[in-house]
């Protein structure tokens, strides 16, 4: 799934791609405003047969499908959605409600994560998960085991959480030690509590029309919350998807069919992938590969979505790996009308999804509206 670039066709990518000026969407609401917002906009279970944009971002102008003629390849044309101003706009909403139900019947609501083996990006986006637990008043609990350890041991953690009244959501990180059978664990997770939306009942919901999954998976969530607060349609519109992997291409491409997208699935055996790419008014890719989908794969005035979070050697850098996106950024900024970066996209906003996936399902648990 993650691809290393070599030192030599990096240097060729850090030459191809001249450094970009930024001119950053969404910028202009400022956190203030919104801690005073009592109610979230966030596009819950209940999904609506046709959307109606979000009236309260009135000063974001909407995005729109550009002329090609206005294009100057040479430039900038691009929009920048700014994820993580949005994923911390989202995380102030979910603070106050969080505290109105601690006011109000005294509960908050909890999520358990189950982290096994040593990845180090695992650790790193586990890290990020409590932290933002924290930060908005969900209590967060953990259980680590080792590599090596049994797969039993694994269904022991989920059952324990599975059956304490204070945990709402339970998170068994991806991808599990290969020893381990995903399937079923991931089946064993309680449905009331796959705040991921992983569990095949969720799953098949989410793919049934008339069906309500009681949890949508946090990225492709995040995609779509990243689209509608940037007032872009998406009903009627051609998109494709690139990936197909169980925890964002697919449930990405089903999503988007619920909100009355045209949708394209493109993956690694799909013939001509940049013709098909090309046609699409808006690009949501989840390839895992860092530099996939190049300037010439978009559509000028395209939408792009970048889901990739690949970790690409950098010897200058204190990790020794920068994360870069599945597009192009520097080669897409030219031909696209809006873009989300990497990091600062899809990344926030899937650990924002999973805050709201968490807070539902204790407002469910407890009856609280
Ligand atoms: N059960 C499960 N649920 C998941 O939701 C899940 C998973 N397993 N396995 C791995 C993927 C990946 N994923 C990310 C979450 C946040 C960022 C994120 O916050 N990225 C930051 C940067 C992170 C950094 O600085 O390293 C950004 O893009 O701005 C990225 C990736 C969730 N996943």
């Amino acid at each position: 799934m993650m691809m290393m670039m070599h030192n030599g066709s990096r240097n060729l990518w850090k030459k191809m791609c001249l450094k970009p000026r930024i001119l950053y969407l969404y910028s202009t609401n400022s956190l203030s405003t919104t801690l005073l917002n009592n109610s979230l906009r966030i596009l819950g279970p209940d999904l609506p047969e046709i959307w109606i944009p979000n009236p309260s971002s009135p000063s974001r102008p909407p995005i729109t499908h550009r002329s090609p003629f206005i294009f100057n390849h040479q430039e900038q044309t691009a929009a920048v959605i700014d994820g993580k101003m949005m994923a911390d706009e989202i995380r102030s909403e979910i603070a106050n409600e969080v505290s109105r139900m601690k006011n109000e019947i005294g509960k908050v609501p909890g999520l358990a994560v189950v982290l096994v083996g040593e990845r180090k990006d695992s650790q790193i986006y586990v890290r990020k998960k409590i932290a933002a637990c924290e930060e908005v008043g969900i209590m967060s609990l953990m259980t680590e085991l080792p590599e090596d350890c049994t797969e039993n041991e694994v269904l022991d953690a989920v059952s324990s959480y599975n059956v304490d009244p204070a945990v709402h959501g339970i998170l068994v990180q991806l991808p599990l030690p290969q020893h381990m059978n995903e399937e079923k664990i991931l089946n064993d997770v309680s449905l009331e509590k796959d705040v991921d939306g992983f569990h095949p009942v969720n799953m098949g919901n989410l793919a049934m029309t008339g069906r309500d999954p009681l949890f949508i998976p946090c990225t492709p969530k995040g995609c779509i919350e990243l689209l509608l607060r940037s007032n872009v349609e998406i009903m009627g519109k051609k998109v494709v998807v690139i990936g197909r992997s169980n925890i964002a291409g697919l449930p990405t491409s089903l999503l988007l069919q619920r909100h009355h997208a045209t949708v394209s699935v493109v993956h690694a055996f799909t013939k001509n992938p940049e013709k098909i790419t090309r046609e699409a008014d808006i690009v949501i890719s989840a390839a895992g590969v860092a530099n996939l989908v190049r300037g010439h794969w978009l559509k000028p005035g395209a939408i792009v979505i970048d889901v990739g979070t690949n970790p690409v050697e950098d010897p200058d850098s204190e990790s020794g790996y920068t994360l870069t996106g599945d597009v192009c950024y520097e080669e897409a900024i030219k031909v696209a009308s809006a873009i989300t970066p990497v990091p600062g996209g899809v990344g926030p906003m899937t650990i924002a999804m999973l805050l709201s996936n968490t807070l539902d399902s204790a407002k469910r648990a407890y009856r609280f509206t």
